[in-house]
């Protein structure tokens, strides 16, 4: 390798390979020859493939083998055809790789062994560094090789969410704990979320030096907060971490569930593209959203359950809600159910690539 190469075998001084691709195209707000496609979840076990391979592997150490990354993170693109392929790994990899106790339990979900809840616990977040996780390094270098034009798309879970997972030590329906801190103790609150902002920016930068080609910054759970609380306590930091890689120039998504009121912020926070889950229609997004950001959604993931022609049909109506907009990613208003068939995701690119042909 030369020493201009750069760790995808490209020089440095020229663009990379996906510049180009209909994806970022739509993220820049640029003509597009279709509508890009990708699904948040593409990968995972409504795959046979996905199955197969991580059989007797724990969800965690598949994170931590670099070729069984590569090979997940491909098997999406692969099969359907789609438009970027997500990075394979998991919102709270950052923090095992820092040395937390936690563990994903199947069909539950992360949890934590000892929750962080007092001024001391936040001493266990420490700085996350680049070789605390080579692997991705190493198995991002591998991905852009093969993908060529394709686009990666990096990702980590946001400073609320992650917060929301520690604080809890798992899974929550109403998220106390988290709110107890917030409202209770804001110094604190802000405290913690300022660590997690910064752990999450160096894990961003990580996948983007490594050849991510963009962001998706995963506030899943955010749409639990009322928009002046969103604004007060938890803006500042999901800001810090959009800012920390705005230099790179890739595209940043923003992305949450049950927002509809919080859109406008999620844009304000500094995302490029801001998901929009199924609750609201991609028309009245925008409006909320305001100028100068692309859209990415929306249809429930549970329309694939319902038939072709509801598929259709529904797939029809976004795309109608879609039509003015300054850019729009074909995607689901959140991660593709397990026990989805597989062959309804592909055929459902298809049909957007058709639908939208340029
Ligand atoms: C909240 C959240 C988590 N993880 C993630 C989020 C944000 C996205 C969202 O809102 O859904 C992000 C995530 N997790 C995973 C990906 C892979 C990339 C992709 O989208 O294809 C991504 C982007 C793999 C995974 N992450 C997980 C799986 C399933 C575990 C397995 O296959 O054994 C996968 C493929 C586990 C996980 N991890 C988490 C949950 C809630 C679960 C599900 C638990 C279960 O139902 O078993 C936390």
């Amino acid at each position: 390798m030369s020493v201009n190469d750069r760790p995808s075998g490209r020089p440095a001084s020229q663009p990379p390979k996906p510049y180009e691709s209909a994806f970022l195209k739509a993220c820049r707000r640029e003509p597009v020859p279709h509508t890009p496609v990708w699904f948040m979840r593409q990968a995972g076990r409504s795959l046979p493939e996905y199955l197969k391979v991580r059989e007797g592997v724990a969800m965690l150490d598949s994170c931590m083998r670099p070729e069984l990354v590569k090979e997940i993170t491909l098997q999406p693109v692969r099969r359907h055809k789609v438009d970027a392929a997500i990075y394979f790994s998991d919102i709270v990899v950052p923090l095992k790789a820092i040395g937390i106790d936690l563990d994903i339990k199947p069909g539950i979900g992360p949890v934590v062994a000892e929750p962080i809840r007092t001024r001391a616990d936040l001493a266990r977040l420490r700085d996350l560094t680049s070789e605390d996780v080579w692997y991705v390094t190493e198995a991002i270098g591998m991905l852009t090789e093969e993908l060529g034009t394709t686009p990666l798309i990096g990702f980590a879970g946001a400073p609320f969410t992650l917060a929301s997972y520690l604080v809890e030590g798992g899974p929550s329906r109403n998220h106390e704990h988290t709110k107890a801190l917030m409202y209770g103790d804001p110094q604190l609150w802000a405290d913690l979320l300022d660590r997690l902002a910064e752990i999450t920016s160096a894990f961003l930068k990580v996948q983007i030096e490594a050849g991510a080609s963009a962001v998706q910054l995963f506030d899943s759970w955010v749409g639990a907060l009322a928009p002046a609380d969103y604004r007060r306590s938890v803006m500042p930091a999901s800001a810090k971490v959009f800012s920390s890689v705005a230099s790179y120039g890739v595209p940043r998504i923003h992305f949450g569930v049950g927002t509809g009121e919080l859109l406008g912020l999620l844009g304000e926070a500094g995302a490029d593209v801001v998901g929009v889950d199924w609750r609201v229609p991609l028309d009245e997004a925008a409006r909320r959203v305001g100028p100068g950001k692309a859209l990415q959604g929306n249809l429930d993931p549970a329309v694939l359950f319902a038939g072709p022609e509801a598929i259709e049909a529904k797939t029809a109506e976004v795309l109608a809600a879609a039509e003015g907009l300054e850019g729009h990613v074909f995607n689901l208003g959140h991660g593709v159910l397990p026990t989805t068939d597989p062959d309804t995701l592909t055929r459902l690119v298809a049909s957007v690539h058709e639908r939208t042909a340029r």
